[in-house]
């Protein structure tokens, strides 16, 4: 793995050790390395001089970017910026200018102040993440919550890539009473994510929100290849806890709102989503070698070998096509006593009483999962990062997959494998759930992949294009599931 390196530029007009030292502790404890340019009290020629300096250092995989006071300071650094960006087209600019708000950034006309309007100009549109503080003064959360994503989308016509409004208080009515929380609405041109965390005032151990440290945080997280979603997920739940450290205590994480939650209804989300929350647990947490194959027979193979846990994953058919692999397979997954998973046929799997469906993150815009729960029906979420992760977790399904580890032939991803270091991070923070690892996961990968945590590993081709599938099979076991019992599991 390359190194994280994080350059920050900033002049801070007090507090400037403080706040500097703040920012390079943050970037320390993630596993970043920070170079640092302090603009302050610095002429336009040393300034020119110092970013000239920092083109020698180790080339930044990320830029944070804090108080900038002069107009000429913010030209030369957005020129800097441009040619620094042209060169390296990869980099990331974090900008968190701390005394501006949100409201005078997002003014269309001129604020009277030629500095913002400035950084409006020419500075904007060299910046992939801009991070403001909410003003806190409606009592209305809806007006709030609407007046910010509008404030948001006006800035996003400045040409600046995402917008994130932090920390801003929302206070909300559960259960007769008044709560209070701190939300995060990030907005770019792909997604609007919220994240919820208990408000500041609860959390007297949580750091100081105006110190520039989420912008540090962000910053250091998106340079070592973490998508944004993830970045902002970690990068909050730094803020939450006090420890120097990686996040991995889930009571410091933020929650993903949702529509058709309380929040979510009293933000006015628009409910897409067919949701239902607490979904019927798995008879074990650690569900062992999963095989996920394509055809019946393959499924009647497998069983035969002793596997407890497998999903049909049709991909190549019509609805009425699968109908009687369907049936065929749930009647399989009866004799065997085993879990039958089916993928995508939610529908199909209800009808037919399979054990459990597996579905995608894109499958919770569409699918009815009040019908599956209603069903009896164990669910089983795909999921890609950290994100992905906490908002499966609101809904609370049977089992979390991860994926995928490694690069895979048997699908076309979208996103990065995920690598080792990553799943070790996910098995730690969701070690209460049944968690599915996939991916790429060969023999000879299965024992790093299993000494994780992870109860169950998930494969396709380790086992379908293995020259003795039968060996495959009895190697994968003996190192996922060393102890198997063969409990039974359909007799309920
Ligand atoms: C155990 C397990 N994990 C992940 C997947 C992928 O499911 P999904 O995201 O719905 O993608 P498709 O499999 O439908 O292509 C899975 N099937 N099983
Ligand atoms: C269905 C799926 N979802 C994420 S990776 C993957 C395919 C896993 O197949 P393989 O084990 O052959 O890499
Ligand atoms: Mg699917």
């Amino acid at each position: 793995m390359t190194e994280a390196i994080i350059w920050t530029i900033a002049s801070f007009a007090a507090r400037d050790n403080e706040t500097n030292l703040a920012d390079l502790n943050t970037i320390n404890a993630l596993g970043g390395c920070g170079y640092h340019v302090s603009t302050k009290r610095l002429s336009d020629a040393d300034f020119s001089a110092e970013l000239a300096v920092l083109i020698a250092a180790p080339v930044a995989s990320t830029i944070k970017i804090g108080v900038i006071e002069t107009i000429t300071h913010v030209e030369i650094l957005a020129d800097f910026l441009k040619r620094y960006k042209k060169q390296y087209p990869e980099i990331s600019v974090i900008y968190e200018p701390l005394s501006l708000s949100l409201a005078d950034m997002a003014m269309t006309e001129s604020t009277g102040s030629m500095l913002v309007d400035a950084i409006k100009i020419c500075l904007l549109p060299c910046v992939d993440v801009l991070i403001l503080p909410q003003e806190q003064g409606s009592a209305d959360s809806i007006r709030l919550f609407t007046e910010t994503t509008q404030a948001i989308n006006t800035l996003l016509s400045f040409g600046v890539k995402g917008v994130c409004a932090k920390a801003m208080t929302v206070k909300y009515h559960h259960d007769n009473k008044q709560q209070s929380i701190a939300l995060d609405v990030y907005i770019d041109a792909q997604r609007e994510i919220l994240l919820s965390s208990p408000s500041v005032l609860s959390r007297p151990s949580a750091r100081d929100e105006n110190s520039g440290v989420f912008s540090s945080a962000l910053a250091t997280v998106i340079a070592q290849d973490y998508p944004i979603d993830d970045a902002l997920v970690v990068a909050r739940a730094y803020l939450n806890q006090s420890a120097e450290t990686w996040p991995n205590n889930r009571n410091d994480f933020p929650q993903v709102v949702l529509p058709n939650t309380v929040l979510g209804d009293q933000l006015g989300l628009v409910q897409q989503m067919q949701l239902a929350y607490d979904f019927a647990p798995c008879d074990t947490n650690r569900l062992g070698l999963y095989p996920v194959v394509d055809t019946v027979e393959w499924l009647e193979k497998v069983l035969q070998q002793g596997v407890k846990t497998l999903q049909l994953r049709i991909k190549d058919k019509t609805p009425a096509e699968v109908v009687e692999d369907v049936q065929a397979a749930v009647a399989l997954g009866r004799q065997y006593q085993a879990r039958l998973f089916i993928n995508d046929y939610w529908q199909l799997a209800i009808e037919h009483g399979a054990y459990g469906v597996h579905l995608g993150q894109e499958d919770m815009l569409i699918a009815d999962f009040v019908a599956i729960k209603q069903a009896g029906l164990k669910l089983g979420l795909s999921t890609h990062g950290y994100y992905e992760i906490l908002r499966a977790h609101q809904i609370k399904p049977s089992y979390i997959a991860l994926g995928h580890i490694y690069p895979t032939v048997t699908k076309d991803m979208p996103s990065k494998p995920q690598g080792l270091q990553r799943l070790q991070r996910y098995a730690d923070l969701m070690q209460d759930y049944p968690l599915v690892a996939i991916g790429g996961i060969s023999l000879a990968r299965a024992p790093q992949v299993a000494a994780t945590g992870v109860g169950s590993v998930a494969v396709v081709t380790a086992i379908t294009r293995a020259t003795d599938y039968q060996q495959a099979i009895a190697e994968l076991l003996a190192i996922v599931e060393p102890q198997s019992s063969l409990a039974c599991v359909n007799d309920e």
